[in-house]
């Protein structure tokens, strides 16, 4: 699964800016649930554009261990699709016969989940209520990430679940015989463990609800809902949304295709935006509402970007991102919209590096639980680069430069973390020393094929050594 060995990158200031029209890969989020709701479905499904990176294949195989057949097909070279496949590109799809709500059976060995937490924690979730017993582990990375947040409700719904000290993997599940609903409201904004919950509830008779003070993506109720699952949303007084699954429904299986990654899309919108003289246009990128935070966020910063042609893909809200080179001036977030854009904090870090002013981010306690503790990882890649920066628990402040960073070829520590490695990247391309990342290996996990994209727009990436 991910690298151990390192493998150092680099990038330079782009001389003549970045230009060209791209798709980013399929999205993270919703190509897990893909394969996990369609392995539950009654008959054949098709996923096109599924995102084939390591963290999605890990839920594939995962699956598969599972009972559910999988398989991927090639279609020979095909014409522009809705998944962002372009002309004379193999069209890829997937296929998967599901077994059923409920039908999941015994896997043979340990389930590794590779460097995902979606993975690791939504299945939990299925595990949880099925008569079954499961060892689940992952990378160095993913088994220093907390599980007592999905631990704790699935074993009020009846499940064991014997967790390494910390409540870290590995971990055993002990599915319940006779799982219960329960109504659980979440200590932190997360729609790991929200969708955890619900994918449980998916086995367990009667109403499983969840709430949620702050909302967080959605992908798991659209994908519910148009497989035929019942699941009610109602907002209470204090703004908080009531999730509510009717247990034990049949999902119908599912002919969907996967949406471009915006957070996938963020690194070569901000790469566009800071490098001078660049447009750049980033094809069928999903614009969900839980998810569009980076991008108002940019826009308060006086970003040049836009979408054109909003449509609908497979029950998510699409568009065509179109980026130009802006003098970028620093924002303040609000905590409240730190759901929205949990994963783009690094990317929006070099985006803040290379603004006018002191940025101020908060609300970020999240990101010290990710692939790694992104609040220092980003601090401590922020000051190699010789930018100003500090931080508390939970908030960060950055002083921009006002045009490029100084860089250096002192490598950034990445720990594991993909979102880390392209961050600093990108901000490469806005540093006049260039920018050094200690390891890009695992960029592969959410955004195989990143370093091609963006030298095809005409960054400059290469090894380090
Ligand atoms: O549900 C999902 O697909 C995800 C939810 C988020 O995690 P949390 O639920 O831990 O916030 C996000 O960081 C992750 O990349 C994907
Ligand atoms: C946090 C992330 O993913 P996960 O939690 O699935 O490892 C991410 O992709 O930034």
């Amino acid at each position: 699964m991910t690298s151990t060995a390192s493998r150092p990158a680099t990038a330079r200031m782009a001389p003549a800016g970045l230009a060209g029209t791209i798709t980013v890969p399929g999205d993270k989020s919703i190509s897990h649930r893909a394969l996990m709701l369609s392995a539950l479905a009654v008959g054949r499904s098709t996923v096109d554009g599924l995102l084939e990176g390591e963290d999605v294949l890990a839920t594939a195989a995962a699956m598969r261990a599972l009972g559910a057949a999988i398989t991927r097909e090639e279609t020979g070279a095909g014409q522009e699709t809705g998944a962002g496949q372009e002309t004379g590109m193999p069209v890829v799809r997937w296929v998967i016969d599901g077994v059923g709500v409920g039908g999941l059976s015994e896997p043979a060995d340990i389930l590794d989940m590779g460097n995902s937490g979606t993975a690791a924690r939504l299945l939990m979730g299925l595990l949880a209520s099925h008569p079954l017993v499961a060892v689940m582990t992952g990378d160095a990375s993913l088994r220093k990430r907390p599980m007592a947040r999905v631990a704790t409700p699935l074993e009020k719904m009846g499940a064991r679940i014997i967790t390494r000290g910390g409540g870290r993997l590995p971990a055993t599940v002990v599915g319940a015989r006779k799982p219960v609903p329960i109504r659980y409201r979440l200590p932190v904004p997360s729609a790991q463990v929200k969708s955890a919950i619900l994918l449980a509830g998916l086995n367990t008779p009667g109403r499983t609800v969840v709430v949620e003070p702050e909302a967080t993506r959605d992908h798991t109720e659209r994908m519910l809902r148009a497989m035929g699952a019942v699941i009610t949303v109602e907002t209470e007084a204090d703004g908080a949304r009531v999730i509510s699954l009717e247990g034990q429904p049949e999902l119908a299986a599912r002919d969907l295709t996967v949406p471009g990654d915006p957070s996938s899309a963020a690194f070569p919108v901000v790469a566009g935006l800071i490098t001078p003289g660049s447009q750049i246009t980033v094809r069928n990128v999903c614009l969900n509402p839980g998810r569009d935070g980076l991008f108002t966020t940019l826009r308060d910063m006086g970003a040049d970007l836009t979408v054109e042609a909003a449509r609908d893909v497979g029950g998510e809200p699409v568009g065509d991102l179109v980026a130009r080179a802006s003098r970028l001036t620093a924002v303040t977030v609000p905590a409240e919209r730190a759901p929205s854009m949990i994963d783009e904090f690094p990317v929006l870090a070099a985006a803040a590096a290379t603004a006018r002013g002191t940025s101020r981010f908060e609300g970020l306690a999240e990101l010290r639980v990710k692939e790694s503790d992104r609040l220092q990882a980003v601090a401590d890649g922020l000051a190699l680069a010789g930018v100003v920066v500090r931080t508390g628990e939970d908030w960060m402040e950055i002083d921009g430069c006002d045009g490029p960073v100084p860089g250096g070829a002192t490598p950034v520590v990445t720990h594991l973390d993909h979102r880390i490695a392209m961050a600093f990247l990108v901000l490469g391309l806005a540093a006049e020393g260039g920018m050094t990342v200690d390891d890009d290996r695992m960029i592969a996990t959410s955004f195989p094929g990143f370093r091609g994209l963006m030298c095809g727009l005409g960054a400059r990436i290469a090894d380090a050594v």
